[in-house]
Parts: structure tokens; C-alpha cells; sequence
């Protein structure tokens, strides 16, 4: 059977921290590299940190990385990303970071140097030219925003 999956993009890495592992696809079909926290960190409840991952990426032009949180971190320790996704630009060679903070209310959460604390989605982008007009066309939904279709309060 022919394989419909698209070639991987090839994304330059540098290593700021030689001695942990490249981001990896914990498993073929990941979308997301797990990124390693290079420090220890303890969280109180309520606490956020950014952490260094010991890597920075050269994307090609018309991509970007995402830093998404991990979703086993967030339901067993409420290990949320404070700016998730967070955006990492194409034209971006600093270490990438990760804004963590533990939501969870009583707990304390501790990472050690080389945990898995997010992962990387590398997406295509599209850029767009803003053309301004006095008018918008109008739509089925037109101005209707938050809870509109009902279900919650409308804002
Ligand atoms: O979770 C993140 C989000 C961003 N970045 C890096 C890469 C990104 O290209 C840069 C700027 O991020 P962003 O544009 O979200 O932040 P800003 O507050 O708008 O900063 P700037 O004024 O530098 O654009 O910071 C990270 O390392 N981790
Ligand atoms: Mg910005």
C-alpha cells in the first residue's frame, strides 16, 4: 500500500545544550516533538516559570512552530501554557521557551532537567495582505460573537 503521508520539512536545529536529546516524535504519527525542559523547576500552586529548552530552530520561510502544551501533564498536575500555542517565528534563532504554570490549586509540581514539558508543531502559514474596505461583505453569522448560536449567556 502506498503511503499518502507528505515528506517531513527539514528544519535546521542548533543544540544550546549538548547533552539532552534532539526534540523527537514520540511516536510516526506525532504531530508534536516533545521539548525538554535543560532546568529543575518547582511550581507552587498558582506559580508560572519559563523554561529553556535547549534548543533553537531555523524555519523556512512560510512556516512557523507552535509550542503546545502536553495534555498528560495538564489532566494528572494542571500543567497548563500560559500563551498556548505559543507562537514561534520563522525568523526566530533565540532558544525556544516554554511559559508553564501549574493551575492546579493545592499542588506543587516539579520538573527535573530533561522532562518532556511541551511539544512542537511545525505548521505551513499562510501570510496575509489586509486590503481595507468601509464595508465587509455581509454572512449568516454577521456580527453574532460569543455564545451567539446559544448554549451560554451572549456577551
Ligand atoms: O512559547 C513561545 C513563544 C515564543 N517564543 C519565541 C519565538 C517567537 O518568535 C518569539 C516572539 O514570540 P511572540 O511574537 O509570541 O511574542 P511577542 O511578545 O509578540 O514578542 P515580539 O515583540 O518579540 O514579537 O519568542 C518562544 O520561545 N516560546
Ligand atoms: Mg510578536
Amino acid at each position: 500500500m502506498s503511503s499518502t503521508a507528505r515528506p517531513p520539512v527539514d528544519v535546521l536545529i542548533r543544540r544550546i545544550d549538548p547533552e539532552l536529546p534532539l526534540p523527537e516524535y514520540a511516536q510516526p504519527g506525532d504531530a508534536g516533538a516533545d521539548l525538554r525542559t535543560t532546568v529543575d523547576a518547582e511550581l507552587a500552586p498558582g506559580e508560572r516559570v519559563v523554561l529553556p529548552t535547549g534548543v533553537a530552530i531555523a524555519l523556512p520561510d512560510g512556516y512557523a512552530a507552535f509550542v503546545h502544551p502536553r495534555s498528560g501533564l495538564a489532566a494528572r498536575c494542571g500543567v497548563a501554557l500560559v500563551n498556548a500555542p505559543g507562537t514561534v517565528d520563522a525568523g526566530y534563532r533565540g532558544e525556544i521557551k516554554v511559559i508553564v504554570v501549574n493551575l492546579d490549586p493545592r499542588e506543587a509540581v516539579s520538573f527535573r532537567r530533561g522532562d518532556r514539558i511541551a511539544q512542537l508543531v511545525i505548521q505551513q502559514v499562510e501570510k496575509a495582505r489586509f486590503h481595507e474596505v468601509a464595508e465587509l461583505p455581509g454572512s449568516a453569522r454577521a456580527e453574532g460573537g460569543f455564545g451567539s448560536t446559544g448554549g451560554h449567556a451572549a456577551v
